[in-house]
């Protein structure tokens, strides 16, 4: 398997009034062709500063002090502003945390989408806009001709994000990157969402980087998972193996804190070896269904 992104090193750090904050404590992950990768983690791990460092998208106070991030060949952040616009959205989409933040007020959707093409000397014609329609349907967007026409602040959460999903998907890219995607969404329609990012993306042939906190997108959508815990990935391989036989102890908790959720509610689960503080994790009893048990 070739390789779409392959991140060494990589150290961020924010400036704050206390000193240099170190955020992110030498990363290094791949993502392959066709594949999914999961980054998870407890709120403050640093997965979204690992996506937006990747991508040049960190706000200040925050800096890559050092690492590479190579995207077809070239190390993404070494570029220049103008280099990684053209990159940002033709090859790699990016859906964020917050939909409202990348859709733009005052310009009508239609236009937003008629913008990308034109920021990447595409034209703006009856054939892309055919196809904006068609990823907002297959989003699930149920009058994509009226949310076309219409404004972001017309949108629920749930529908802005599916434009933005759309929006990330429009060019094409080769790699997409969601940072915890169906947040605003609930849980039907999360999956749905989901399976059409996937259809879209990996099925196709692309790769998709994803964040999220839910361990059951993991076990259903990845192949391989990262799992953060202060700064550093101190856990990654298959999501099968991982979630099956997870090696740090940190992992351990994660996965029991979810069977501990689970087991009082819909799905009875079998909890697992090991626990915060341990130093050695024994290997895990196999759920019958991951995706049962992971969902959270
Ligand atoms: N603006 C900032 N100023 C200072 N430190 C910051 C700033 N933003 C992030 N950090 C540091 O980076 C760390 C990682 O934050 P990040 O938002 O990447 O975590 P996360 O795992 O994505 O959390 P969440 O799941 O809540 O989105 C934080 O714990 C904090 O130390």
């Amino acid at each position: 398997m070739t390789t779409q992104l392959q991140v060494r090193d990589l150290v961020t750090e924010f400036d704050t009034r206390q000193g240099v904050v170190r955020a992110l404590h030498g990363i290094s992950f791949d993502v392959g062709d066709s594949e999914t990768v999961g980054i998870v983690g407890e709120s403050g791990s640093g997965k979204s500063t690992v996506v937006r460092s990747v991508i040049k998208l960190l706000m200040p106070p925050g800096r890559v002090a050092a690492g590479t991030a190579e995207f077809a060949g070239r190390n993404l952040l070494e570029m220049r502003e103008r280099e990684i616009r053209q990159i940002r959205g033709r090859e790699i989409g990016f859906v964020a945390q917050n939909p409202f933040s990348a859709l733009n007020p005052v310009t009508r959707i239609e236009k937003q989408f008629a913008n990308i093409s034109k920021a990447h000397g595409q034209k703006g014609d009856a054939a892309s806009r055919g196809r904006a329609l068609q990823l907002l349907a297959a989003t699930g967007v149920g009058d994509p001709e009226r949310v076309m026409r219409g404004y972001a602040h017309e949108l629920s959460g749930g529908m802005a994000q599916r434009v933005v999903i759309a929006m990330a998907l429009y060019l094409n890219p080769r790699l997409v990157i969601a940072d915890e995607p169906t947040t605003a969404l609930d849980l039907t329609v999360q999956r749905q969402v989901l399976d059409t990012l996937r259809r879209l993306t990996v099925e196709s042939g692309r790769s998709m980087l994803i964040v999220t906190h839910d361990l059951g997108v993991v076990s259903e959508y990845c192949d391989r998972v990262l799992v953060m815990y202060q700064g550093s990935i101190v856990e990654q391989g298959p999501t099968s193996e991982v979630f099956v036989r997870p090696q740090h102890p940190y992992t351990v908790s994660l996965l029991n804190s979810v069977v501990r959720q689970e087991g009082g509610g819909r799905h009875a689960a079998p909890s697992l070896a090991g626990g915060a503080g341990t130093t050695t994790a024994g290997p895990a009893p196999r759920p019958a269904q991951l995706s049962d048990v992971w969902r959270s």
